[in-house]
């Protein structure tokens, strides 16, 4: 028999690695792209590593263009005119394994839920008996429960910061907001962050801890199946569950467990309003609905609702402190507004505010400058491949599109694409706006667009308008403002001091009365 010689052992070992090499670049040869991302994803994961993704996406897409392999399977895309055909309405253009690293890992196995399920069987058995909850036309309904919160807000700040004009930062303050918001509508309870003004139990610090370990394993789903989501593994590691998925769980059983004995006329009256009750109804008369949905959609509302509202809350109050001009502006819409028709006091209704074109503008552009959601949001192209904006791409390719990136899109946004400049979304005919508007990839598109959006529209058109009209609020340096980003992109530094406005100038129509 003849023998193999090591020499000829480490001739064929290394011509089969360069074939391998030589293959994975050869496969998207025609996109352009950074050297390394031809053959490997590790520069993907150096680059969420680094806290800057979201100016390396920009910057690359500004060297190589509206295309750019970002790895041996990866491509990013960046015109806007690619969003219908990338996130179309129908199924057949599902997400890649980038989601399931989000997916807790629980005893009996993972739990998905709406925003990271990849089987599109299972999204829509998971989607299609809850998606009228979150109809413009519902969400309305829980704005009582917006009104609570901002009640506890106003005291706090009242008690803590109006009276001694001591500093502090309202993006934390917005952050607790948007989590009590959450948790009220979705259980009817605080988790109790703006009673006591600080992140209760470390619930929020384990989020963001999360989020740092889970967005380096999307870029390379299968060292996360194996480390974090397998069986084996798991069990010489210590367990640690989500404080949120532990909350969620004790509310949901509480819940039942009142349910069952359904005897007080109060836990009647909670199961007509919450998203958790109306959740419980719907599994009861659905019996499609696997038992574990229940714990996957109100995990869902908090996770996916409450740090994401936050970030859009915090860019629009920074942005309107920065630029006393903007802000002077939308002030006078509301007070003009408050004239003419009257507003109620102190918070506004949403009937009153929804359609006011300054603060909309205002709105809209905090929705394009920050969006929450910072890296390519990866689909896996369809048998018999896709033809975007004229590239073909075979089927299997991840292609995603990053909000940040889109949303900076000069030939469609303008030159001033890094300025805040709410005007962009005034002066324009209908059509214009309504294209800028489709451009906007913050709340993703298609299929798998938001599904809270309304609930988050809700929040952030309620508490803008209430605090600027209740309250002057003097932001301390502008410069100690700061980003971080994973692929979650959050702020801090929004340093301000507050004092209540004279309430005879601003307060036009006391007798208006609350909700
Ligand atoms: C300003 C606030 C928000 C932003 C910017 C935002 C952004 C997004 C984005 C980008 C996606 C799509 C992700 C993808 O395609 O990869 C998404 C999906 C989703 N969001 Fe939001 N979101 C916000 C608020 C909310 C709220 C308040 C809720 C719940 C009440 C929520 C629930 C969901 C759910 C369930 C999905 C999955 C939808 C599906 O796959 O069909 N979001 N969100």
């Amino acid at each position: 028999m003849t023998q193999i010689t090591p020499l000829a052992a480490s001739v064929l070992i290394l011509s089969y690695l360069c074939y391998r090499i030589f293959r994975t670049y050869w496969k998207l040869r025609y996109v352009p792209g950074p050297f390394w991302a031809r053959i490997t994803n590790l520069q993907r994961i150096l680059w969420v590593k680094s806290g800057k993704s979201h100016e390396i996406y920009q910057n690359i897409h500004k060297k190589y263009g509206d295309f750019v392999r970002i790895g041996p399977d990866a491509v990013s895309i960046s015109d806007p005119a690619a969003i219908s055909t990338m996130y179309p309405m129908r199924p057949g253009f599902p997400k890649s394994k980038f989601y399931r690293a989000f997916m807790p890992y629980i005893k009996n196995g993972l739990l998905p839920a709406i925003f990271t399920t990849q089987d599109e069987k299972q999204h829509k058995q998971l989607k299609s008996p809850i998606a009228a909850l979150y109809s413009l036309t519902n969400v309305v309904t829980f704005e009582v429960f917006v009104n609570d919160v901002l009640d506890i807000l106003f005291q706090e700040f009242d008690k803590r910061y109006a009276g001694s004009q001591t500093s502090f930062d309202l993006g934390d303050w917005l952050q607790y907001f948007a989590f009590d918001v959450m948790g009220t509508m979705t259980f009817s309870s605080r988790y109790g962050f703006l009673e006591t003004g600080t992140d209760v139990g470390g619930m929020l610090q384990a989020i963001w801890n999360f989020m740092l370990g889970v967005a380096p394993m999307t870029q390379i789903p299968w060292v996360d199946k194996l480390w974090n989501k397998n069986h084996i593994v798991s069990m010489f590691k210590p367990q640690t569950s989500s404080p949120i998925l532990k909350v969620v769980a004790d509310r949901t059983s509480e819940r039942q467990q009142k349910a069952a004995s359904n005897t007080t006329k109060e836990t009647k009256e909670v199961n007509k309003k919450d998203f958790l009750s109306r959740f419980l109804e719907i599994r009861e008369t659905n019996s499609s609905v696997p038992p574990w949905a229940i714990t996957a959609w109100t995990f869902s509302n908090v996770i996916a609702g409450s740090d994401s509202t936050a970030v859009v809350m915090r860019t629009v109050f920074y942005n309107l402190l920065a630029h006393p001009d903007s802000l002077s502006r939308l002030y006078k819409e509301l007070t003009g507004y408050e004239k003419q028709n009257g507003l109620s006091r102190p918070y506004p209704r949403w009937s009153e505010v929804s359609d006011l074109p300054y603060l909309d503008a205002c709105i809209n552009e905090a929705i394009r400058l920050h969006p929450p959601f910072c890296l390519p949001l990866e689909r896996v192209v369809p048998e018999g491949g896709v033809t975007i904006c004229g590239q073909f791409f075979e089927a299997g390719t991840i292609v995603g599109m990053n909000p940040y990136v889109v949303n900076r899109h000069q030939p469609t946004f303008g030159d001033d694409v890094d300025s805040w400049r709410p005007e962009r979304w005034l002066n324009h005919n209908e059509e214009h706006r309504r294209k800028l508007e489709q451009s906007v990839m913050t709340f993703g598109a298609g299929r798998r667009v938001c599904l809270g959006k309304y609930v988050a529209l809700l929040e952030i058109k309620k508490i803008v308008p209430a605090l600027f009209l209740n309250y002057e609020i003097e932001l301390l340096d502008p410069k100690s403002y700061e980003v971080e980003n994973c692929y979650f992109f959050r702020q801090k530094g929004i340093n301000v001091r507050i004092k209540r406005r004279d309430q005879k100038t601003s307060i036009l129509a006391q007798e208006s009365k609350k909700i």
